[in-house]
């Protein structure tokens, strides 16, 4: 009988910054598996390294040693156009800025991911701005938005696309409560459909839309 990889595992992973007295351990040895359908919230305090791990997991900053395999493949040492790649074909990343393109329009920032592998879909990008809240604003540029809004178009961007990896950075961070609560609850719909998530939150109340919550400190797994 053959195991099903896990969607998402980092192997111990450390990650180190700058050299000498500047040197700065961001992560130690940390191992982690994600299970399809299965969010885990990453916690601990400022520093503790939580924004490091998830941009190695979603191939963003390379690990100093360690592996990051997505379904059993190792994606640790891909040159930066095939980590790019599998990012837009697998990995949603929701970062704290938005990072919306501010010469494209909220339709084609959300359609970008499908539009960059040649694959457009208008009505994917429907759905995905629907999702969040959005529908109808498909021609409105960034700047015509507010931030809450620029955030759940960000959100939508992530989720468009058959992703089988969410990411998400403190991705309710410029939102009120109720709206960070249907964010996360879209979040979680996808989970529930089968992707694999992390979710960096200082917020005890959203990490318990997670399934368990790892908290990390000084760059170790509590
Ligand atoms: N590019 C970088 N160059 C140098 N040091 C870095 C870099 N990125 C992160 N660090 C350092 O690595 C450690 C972990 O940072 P990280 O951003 O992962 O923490 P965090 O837990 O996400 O913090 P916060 O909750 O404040 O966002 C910190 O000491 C930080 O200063």
């Amino acid at each position: 009988m053959t195991n099903t990889p896990f969607p998402l595992e980092l192997q111990n992973i450390s990650c180190a910054f700058g050299e000498g007295p500047r040197h700065v351990s961001a992560l130690n040895n940390v191992s982690l598996a994600v299970n399809p359908g299965e969010l885990v919230a990453i916690m601990g305090p400022s520093g503790s390294g939580k924004s490091t791990l998830l941009n190695v997991a979603g191939l963003l900053q390379r690990a100093t040693s360690g592996h990051v395999l997505i379904d059993g493949a190792s994606a640790s040492d891909l040159n930066a156009k095939r980590a790019a790649e599998t990012r837009r074909r697998h990995i949603g990343v929701i970062f704290q800025n938005y990072n919306l393109v501010p010469t494209l329009t909220v339709g084609e920032n959300v359609g970008l991911p499908l539009e960059l592998d040649g694959k457009t879909d208008r009505q994917a990008v429907a759905i995905a701005l629907a999702e969040v809240g959005l529908e109808g604003f498909d021609d409105r540029f960034p700047e015509e938005i507010s931030g809450g809004q620029a955030q759940r178009v960000a959100i939508a961007r992530a989720l468009i696309g058959p992703r089988k990896i969410l990411l998400a950075d403190e991705p309710t961070g410029a939102l009120d409560t109720s709206t960070g609560d249907a964010v996360l609850r879209v979040l979680r719909q996808r989970i529930d459909s089968g992707a694999a998530g992390l979710l960096v939150t200082h917020e005890p109340r959203f990490a318990a839309w997670a399934d368990r919550t790892i908290m990390l400190r000084d760059g170790e797994i509590q």
